[in-house]
């Protein structure tokens, strides 16, 4: 009792004054640490943002000219500027370089003010230790110990909050995409009927088209009809929204004003999945799955391989005997299994596209013209009613492009055509049976859409708009064919 009464008493009263005094201590090493850091961190933080964005901006230009440069290594070295581009790729990277020792400098920088306020900071708070007389040493050195550890994880925490900063930035761009505007959803109200559309009409009804509000119209107040089974040549000068149009037929671009009917049915009132998958076109540049020629074919399995190899026949990427030994080859290794692969495999080696042909990714290992067939062969498979090519045989050879009109002729008889022929450039070997390429495809056409600056300027057969020597499709004709008596004779041909 006699130990309670004397000594306890004293004993908690030392335990809490040794208690708050750390506590103080803690307190105003925190406070002041803090403080000092902030304004440390700031001035690192600031500059060390701005320098990781110069050294970003300054590492692509490098990563494109070395890509660049690789991929144009055969010219480099045929026109001996092996030393010329040597000497570029240096400078890039004396470029790079430059911020990057400043970034790292920054470092140092940091590292020295962090040292620097660590030995104020401990010696502070020695001195408070020592002054204060009465602190266990125990407590004192886990005091000291502390102080240190805290200036160690404050210069981390300037560190790695700089270092997030710059990754939240990432997160940012990404966040950006994810709010951009999405295509409007699918909804049961927007299915068009299962056979849709069952005649290719289209009607257009005072449509005007803009890219973006504060641009100007592309299409302004367009009205035409086109009747079932026709086919449309659109010419136009460069820039006349001749892409445009045929973009706003699948809703790639949305109508500003008015509006259209295919077969009947107002398009912006159906699924863009149903519109898109009922309306085929053929792009300039058409881009393929990775994967094979079947399954870019039919992606979701519907038709049988006969049509495929069919579809692949008319489009001219095989001819019927390379079909038959290839069918054939897989016929047999299906059914007798791998033993007859060897067998056949002289023959597959004579056919360059088989349905198993692998397509890489975008269709990178074929060519634009052969991906513009394998376009033509999926147009072929799926037998749209509405077909719109946009100068879909800008890439392949004469033989090739003749074969593919009559293709085009005899298998989409039935469709309405859309043909958009960008490019009135002279033929190089032109003569009267060979004119322009573009010509040649649309002059035998049911008529022919003129647009200029997204009006229509003329809309008639080609025999009536050749007849007017005063219309654009005239002249448009007349600038390109050598003479009076050439053009008589495209005419005449036509
Ligand atoms: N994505 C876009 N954003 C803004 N304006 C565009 C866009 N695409 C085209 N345009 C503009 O729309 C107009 C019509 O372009 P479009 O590509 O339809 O013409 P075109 O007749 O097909 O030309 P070309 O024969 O040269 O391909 C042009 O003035 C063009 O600058």
């Amino acid at each position: 009792m006699a130990m309670i009464d004397a000594e306890v008493y004293e004993t908690i009263s030392s335990v809490s004054d040794n208690a708050l005094e750390v506590l103080g201590i803690l307190v105003i090493i925190s406070i002041g640490i803090t403080v000092l850091f902030y304004f440390v961190g700031r001035a690192y933080i600031r500059t060390n943002l701005a320098l990781r964005r110069i050294v970003s901006i300054s590492r692509s230009p490098i990563y494109t000219f070395f890509g660049d440069s690789v991929i144009g290594l055969v010219t480099i070295r045929a026109f001996a500027a092996n030393n010329r581009f040597y000497d570029k790729i240096l400078k890039l990277t004396d470029g790079l370089n430059r911020p990057e020792i400043f970034m790292w400098s920054m470092n140092r920088w940091l590292a020295v003010r962090n040292d620097f306020l660590s030995g104020v900071i401990v010696f502070v708070t020695g001195a408070l230790v020592v002054s204060s007389g009465s602190i266990d040493p125990g407590v004192a050195g886990a005091v000291l110990t502390l102080a240190l550890q805290f200036t160690h994880s404050m210069l981390w925490l300037v560190r790695n909050y700089n270092m997030n900063e710059l990754n939240m930035n990432a997160v940012e761009r990404v966040m950006e995409y994810i709010q951009i505007s999405q295509e409007p959803a699918a909804t049961e109200h927007g299915k068009a009927p299962a056979a849709w559309p069952t005649e290719g009409d289209i009607r257009v009804e005072s449509l005007s088209v803009q890219y973006s509000v504060d641009t100007p119209l592309v299409l302004k107040d367009l009205s035409f009809e086109i009747r079932p089974r026709e086919k449309i040549g659109v010419v136009g000068r460069t820039g006349s929204g001749k892409s445009t149009l045929a973009l706003t037929l699948l809703r790639f671009v949305d109508i500003t004003e008015g509006r259209i009917f295919i077969n009947g049915i107002d398009i912006s009132q159906i699924n863009l999945a149903d519109l898109r998958s009922r309306v085929t076109i053929i792009p300039q540049d058409p881009l393929l799955f990775s994967g094979s020629i079947r399954f870019n074919l039919d992606p979701f399995g519907e038709h049988d391989d006969a049509i495929l190899w069919s579809a692949l026949r008319h489009a001219h990427l095989i001819d019927g005997e390379v079909q038959a030994e290839a069918s054939a080859a897989e016929i047999v290794v299906n059914e007798n299994g791998n033993e007859e692969e060897n067998a056949n495999q002289n023959k597959n080696e004579r056919v360059k596209i088989t349905l198993d042909s692998h397509v890489s990714e975008g269709g990178s290992n074929f060519s634009q013209g052969e991906r513009q067939l394998i376009a033509l062969a999926r147009a072929l498979v799926r037998r749209s009613k509405v077909l719109i090519l946009d100068e879909a045989t800008s890439s392949v050879d004469r033989d090739t492009d003749d074969n593919i009109q009559t293709t085009i002729r005899n298998e989409f008889g039935e469709a309405t055509l859309l043909t958009i022929a960008h490019r009135w450039s002279m033929a190089t070997n032109m003569t009267p049976e060979y004119p322009l390429s573009s010509l040649r495809t649309v002059m035998d056409y049911t008529r022919i859409l003129v647009l200029s600056e997204g009006q229509i300027a003329e809309f008639d057969t080609p025999y009536n708009l050749m007849e007017d020597k005063k219309s654009i499709f005239h002249s448009m004709c007349q600038k390109y064919v050598q003479s009076q008596h050439h053009l008589a004779v495209v005419v005449h041909k036509f």
